[in-house]
C-alpha cells in the first residue's frame, strides 16, 4: 500500500501501545493533500498519540511502541531506516501551546532552514519574510524581526510557531489543539490561517472543540477508546452520523 498522488499521508492498521496498554488500535486512516482533517473524540481517546506517531513522535516516548504503516509518497515512515529529521521536515508539527525558541523572531524561523543546509543570509531573509506572510504575522512583526519571540502575544507566538513549521517546506502540518491555549480572537485568526494553508499543505489537526472542527476541517474522524469509530466529509459526520456512538458524542450524551 502506498499513498497515491492525491494522498498525502495513508495509515495502514495502526497501533500504538504504552507497555501493555493499547492507546490506538489497528487505524486505517487516509489523509488527502489539500485538505484539512479534524481527529475528535473524548479525553483520552487517543488522539494525540495517534497524530504523534505519525511524524514519529511517539519515538521520544520511553515504552511506547507503534505497529502498521504509514506511508506518505513512496516511504513507509515507520521503517527504522528513515531519517526522522528528514521526516519532521516534510511532516510538521504545531504544539498546544506557542513553544517558541528563546531567540529573535526571525532567528525562530531561520532555525529549521539553516539546519538543513541554507546558510545564504538573502535566501534566509526571504524565507523568513515568506513564512511569516504565510502564517499572516508579517505586518505585525517586520520592524521587530530582531526582538525575542518571547515578546508577542500568545496567538501571535502560535503563529510564529506556524511559521516556524511553514519554513522548513512541509507536506503536511500536524496541529495538537493548536488554539485551546488562546483567547477568541487569537482563535479565530489560527482558523483563518488554517484555511488559507490548505491550499498549500496537508493538515491533521487534534481539536476539543466540535464546532471549530466543523469550521475549520473538510473531513473529520472520530475516535472512541482507541478505535475509529467513523471517519466522513465533515457536514455529513456532523448531522448525519452512520454511527450511534457518533451520533450520541457530537449532541453531548458523552465526553
Ligand atoms: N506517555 C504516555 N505514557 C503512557 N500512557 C499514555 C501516554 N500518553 C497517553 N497515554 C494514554 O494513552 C491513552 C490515549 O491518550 P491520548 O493523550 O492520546 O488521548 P487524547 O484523545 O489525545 O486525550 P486528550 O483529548 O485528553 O488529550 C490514554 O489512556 C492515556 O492515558
Amino acid at each position: 500500500m502506498q499513498a497515491t498522488q492525491e494522498l498525502g499521508l495513508s495509515a495502514k492498521d495502526l497501533s500504538v501501545y504504552y507497555g501493555s496498554k493499547q492507546a490506538v488500535r489497528d487505524i486505517s486512516l487516509d489523509f488527502e493533500k489539500k485538505q484539512v482533517t479534524a481527529l475528535i473524540g473524548p479525553s483520552g481517546c487517543g488522539k494525540s498519540t495517534f497524530l504523534r506517531s505519525l511524524n514519529r513522535m511517539n519515538d521520544l516516548i520511553s515504552g511506547a511502541r507503534v505497529t502498521g504503516e504509514i506511508w506518505i509518497e513512496e516511504d513507509n515512515i515507520l521503517d527504522p531506516k528513515v531519517d526522522v529529521v528528514l521526516l519532521r521536515q516534510k511532516i510538521g508539527m504545531v504544539w498546544q501551546r506557542p513553544n517558541p525558541f528563546h531567540k529573535s523572531i526571525y532567528e525562530n524561523i531561520a532555525f529549521g532552514p539553516r539546519y538543513h543546509g541554507i546558510k545564504n543570509k538573502k535566501q534566509l531573509d526571504e524565507i523568513v519574510e515568506s513564512s511569516l506572510r504565510k502564517a499572516a504575522l508579517w505586518e505585525e512583526t517586520k520592524d521587530r524581526l530582531h526582538q525575542s519571540a518571547l515578546a508577542l502575544s500568545g496567538g501571535q507566538q502560535q503563529r510564529l510557531c506556524i511559521a516556524r513549521s511553514i519554513a522548513v517546506k512541509p507536506q503536511i502540518i500536524l496541529m495538537d489543539e493548536p488554539a485551546s491555549a488562546l483567547d477568541p480572537v487569537s482563535t479565530a485568526k489560527i482558523e483563518e490561517l488554517i484555511t488559507e494553508l490548505k491550499q498549500d499543505y496537508c493538515i491533521i489537526i487534534v481539536t476539543h472543540n466540535m464546532q471549530q472542527a466543523a469550521r475549520v476541517s473538510d473531513k473529520t474522524a472520530f475516535f472512541y477508546m482507541g478505535d475509529l469509530i467513523e471517519h466522513d466529509h465533515t457536514q455529513k459526520l456532523f448531522t448525519n452520523p452512520s454511527q450511534q456512538q457518533t451520533d450520541d458524542y457530537i449532541s453531548g450524551r458523552f465526553g
